[in-house]
């Protein structure tokens, strides 16, 4: 059996990982080492069967060097520190990486097997050993509509987001928690009472939300009854890094021979843990909507074509339908006034299940 080494299993991401292996019995195909940064040589995780033994510490080259697949959640840092040392000191085994550090680099490819499986074959036949998750927008996006990437009919997509809290991290989400929890709190009495004026509660609200006592620290603005219009970095061409990774990044996994076009606006909204996102599509040529839909739900069996029909899409395209689920809902399929090459679509998923831990889960599978 295969020797895996695991860093960052107890982080969010690496928890939603261990969960999935325990659904799926991988433990029982692999021998497992749990590493840690803080808690070396404590009790290895009781999931991991008898004979896990203890934490090894995550910095120790030598103790990694013995695995034979590293997969790691543990974050860039982690990953840009350890990594070239570890390769350097000619480790060959195969590295499998939540993080984005690795991803745009050439002698790595981003995984996501349901929508690039030859890719991934490729490059093992190729002999290449990085792997790395894709964005977690990017990712969602291929999984609801690869059936369209992979057909080539997409000209160029534009998109907005409405990114959940748990993409900053599990800080980021009790944040959101407690600023929801303090303005209720700041109108708990008016709302008791249905004879108290609305405007005077919003206002109540709006004043709490700007007069510095919500918790801010990790989003550094009131994310509760807003929005941030803004995710990660700027860059000097004034796109967000997150935006700038939708082009970057489902190109690379497509492996296009010809760049499409892919841009929009990403959001951070007050949803847990799923990511929605609306799209505009350029298709290449007009093909009616029950094809666009027969393509998109063979594509995978996650997929799920939400008919375009508002009972339907308020009960099953949100992110309180979708949290905890692989399923990956795609609705609001119809042609735009535009012209009938231009698509809107509307796409739910979890960001922690196909957004980062599920593409590793699988990338396991396929070397095991
Ligand atoms: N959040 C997301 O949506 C996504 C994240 N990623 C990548 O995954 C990386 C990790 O993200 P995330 O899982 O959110 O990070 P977390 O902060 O939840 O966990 C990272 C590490 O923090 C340490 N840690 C310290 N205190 C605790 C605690 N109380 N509970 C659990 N772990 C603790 C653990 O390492 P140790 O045992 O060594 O102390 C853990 O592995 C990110 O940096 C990013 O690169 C990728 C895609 C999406
Ligand atoms: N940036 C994403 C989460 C994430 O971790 O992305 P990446 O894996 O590309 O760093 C978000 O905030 O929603």
């Amino acid at each position: 059996m295969k020797k895996v080494g695991f860093v960052g299993w107890r982080g969010m991401v690496g928890s939603v990982l261990m969960q999935r292996m325990i659904e799926e019995k991988d433990f029982s195909l692999i021998t497992p080492t749990f590493f840690s940064t803080s808690q070396t040589g404590q009790a290895a995780p009781p999931f991991a069967g008898p004979n896990a033994g203890t934490l090894e510490d995550a910095n120790n080259l030598d103790a990694l060097a013995a695995q034979d697949i590293i997969i790691t959640c543990q974050g860039g840092d982690y990953t840009s520190e350890i990594y070239p040392a570890l390769r350097a000191r000619g480790w060959n085994g195969y590295w499998i990486d939540a993080a984005s550090t690795l991803r745009m680099k050439d002698d790595a490819i981003i995984i996501l097997d349901p929508v690039n499986q030859k890719v991934i074959d490729d490059g093992l036949n190729k002999g290449i050993k990085t792997f790395a998750g894709g964005n977690c927008t990017v990712s969602l996006m291929l999984m609801a509509l690869g059936g369209l990437f992979t057909h080539d009919l997409v000209e160029w997509a534009a998109v907005s987001t409405y990114q959940a809290a748990s993409g900053g991290g599990a800080k980021h989400m009790r944040e959101l928690l407690n600023q929801m929890g303090i303005l209720e709190q700041s109108v708990a009495n008016e709302l008791a009472s249905p004879a108290s004026a609305i405007l005077d509660i919003e206002r109540k609200v709006t004043s709490t939300m700007r007069d510095g006592s919500l918790p801010v620290d990790n989003f550094g603005v009131p994310l509760a009854g807003s929005l941030i219009p803004w995710i990660d970095t700027q860059l000097d061409n004034g796109q967000s890094r997150e935006e700038w990774k939708g082009q970057a990044e489902t190109n690379k996994i497509l492996s296009t021979n010809q760049l499409i076009p892919i841009d929009g606006l990403c959001v951070r909204i007050g949803a847990l843990r799923c990511h929605s996102q609306s799209f505009t599509l350029k298709l290449k040529r007009d093909i009616p909507l029950t094809e666009v839909e027969t393509l998109l739900a063979s594509h995978n069996e996650w997929v799920k074509v939400i008919p375009n029909d508002r009972e339907i899409t308020m009960c099953e395209l949100t992110p309180a339908a979708v949290t905890g689920t692989l399923t990956t809902p795609v609705g609001r399929l119809r042609k735009l006034n535009m012209g009938p090459e231009y698509l809107s679509a509307f796409t739910v998923g979890d960001q922690l299940l196909w957004g980062a831990a599920e593409p590793l889960r699988r990338m396991l599978r396929i070397l095991i």
